[in-house]
């Protein structure tokens, strides 16, 4: 039994896993991406000291500072219902990056950014004396290709929304919920932005949401139809990349040779589609359960290899596409590639046995695998006191953030 403090709250998001169109889809192509059962949590604790605490355990942040400090001198006037901070502008970047100060790696700084600026954009300098403890713990391999920065975002978003009183606890229960969803998501885009420089936002919307989706950019998403849950390996190659340079990387190959990467972009583009017109047929009946399966194996094929020629492949990747290819089965890279993640589609013929040898096979060089539930629920909320039944607490990860406010 927990001993937990009642005047905390504790927020969780899903990872993400993309089964087709990642890349593709921050040139305005379609994406299909479901939620992981790998989360991030947090813990949140209210204080009335103007102090922000932050015990980021998966990066090794553990700090303080008075909310006085932040640079509230670039903050625009308020009107009413506006905020402070609008854009992440030259100068206000280089007055937060010295309020981070000295950080040992860039996953820290990109996490104290991206936290500075939700600060910055939802308090306000008035509410001088609001101040609050986070901790957050995630289950998800963080720059792996899961959405670690995504959950992080949406988990610090929903905690921030919650503390400036915009969003109550309860907010997936309340009648507004709908547009505290919606608010969760655009906040939590903006902090994706200061990580990933140009997120298509595909990646907060599922942590946000939860579910399977298929998403187009500046359209939003909607709900994938007929998804029926698929039984999905993930490999983690420890190949450490950032999203922030693969797709930078992706934009300056289009800039350089339009004529060849365009059609590349397209072509998943109708990966994607094939893939969401795929599991309508198997809902209504005119595609059976083994055509479906084989028809996404093509397919995760087919978007692997338009991502090699995009330049987002890895020796690592590929060792895990032979290793997993021997044994019939399709992989590709799921998320910005460059290392990190790769996703294998496990029919439903292939028996225990057979993914016992693959996954020892890929452990033995040096990987981590993870057989995880897709599609389960978005972000929520909770008072401590409500907690203990909650489908997706974790007592692990909440026993390691409680000890350290407690
Ligand atoms: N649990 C966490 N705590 C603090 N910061 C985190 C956490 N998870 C992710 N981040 C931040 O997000 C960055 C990783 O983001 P990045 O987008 O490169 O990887 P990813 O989201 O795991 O992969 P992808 O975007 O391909 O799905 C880290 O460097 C860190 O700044
Ligand atoms: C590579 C990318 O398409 C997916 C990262 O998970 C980037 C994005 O959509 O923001
Ligand atoms: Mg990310």
């Amino acid at each position: 039994m927990m001993t937990i403090p009642t005047n905390g709250i504790l927020v969780s998001a899903p990872g993400k896993v993309i089964l087709f169109g990642e890349h593709a889809v921050v040139h305005q192509k379609y994406a299909v991406a479901a939620s992981l059962g790998l989360r991030t949590h947090l813990y949140m604790e209210k204080t009335q000291d103007g102090i922000c605490t932050l015990e980021l355990s998966d990066v090794g942040v553990s700090r303080q500072w008075s909310l006085a400090s932040f640079p509230w001198d670039l903050a625009q006037d308020e009107q009413e219902g506006d905020h402070p901070i609008k854009d992440m502008t030259p100068e206000l970047k280089t007055r937060l990056q010295e309020l981070a100060g000295n950080c040992t790696s860039d996953a820290q700084e990109q996490a104290l950014m991206a936290f500075f600026y939700l600060v910055m954009t939802l308090a306000s300098p008035l509410q001088e004396r609001t101040g609050f403890k986070i901790g957050t713990r995630s289950f998800l391999p963080v720059g792996a290709g899961l959405g670690s920065s995504a959950s992080y975002s949406v988990v610090l978003a929903t905690s921030l929304l919650i503390a400036f009183d915009y969003i109550p606890v309860d907010f997936a229960s309340s009648p507004e919920k709908a547009s505290h969803f919606e608010t969760i998501n655009r906040y939590a885009f903006k902090a994706e932005q200061v990580i990933h420089g140009n997120p298509s936002g595909v990646d907060n919307a599922v942590a946000a949401f939860g579910g399977a989706k298929s998403f187009l950019k500046g359209k939003g998403f909607s709900t994938l139809e007929g998804f029926q849950s698929l039984r999905l390996l993930l490999t983690n190659t420890k190949v450490p990349r950032s999203t922030n340079a693969l797709v930078a990387g992706v934009s300056e190959r289009k800039n350089k040779y339009p004529e060849v990467i365009d059609p590349i972009l397209t072509a998943i583009d109708g990966v994607s589609l094939r893939c969401k017109d795929a599991f309508l047929k198997h809902q209504n009946g005119t595609m059976d359960s083994n055509a479906l399966i084989m028809e996404l194996e093509d397919l995760v094929d087919i978007n692997h290899c338009l991502l090699y020629a995009l330049g987002v492949s890895h020796p690592s990747l590929e060792k895990i596409r032979r290793i997993t290819g021997d044994y019939g089965l399709a992989s590709k890279l799921t998320g910005a590639g460059g290392g990190g993640c790769a996703v294998t589609i496990i029919r439903d013929d292939v028996d225990q046995d057979t993914i016992a040898n693959v996954m020892r096979l890929l452990e033995n060089e040096g990987f981590d695998c993870y057989q995880t539930s897709v599609g389960g629920a978005g972000v929520g909320a909770v008072t401590l006191d409500a907690a203990e039944d909650l489908e997706w607490m974790n007592a692990v990860a909440m026993d390691s953030l409680e000890k350290k406010f407690i």
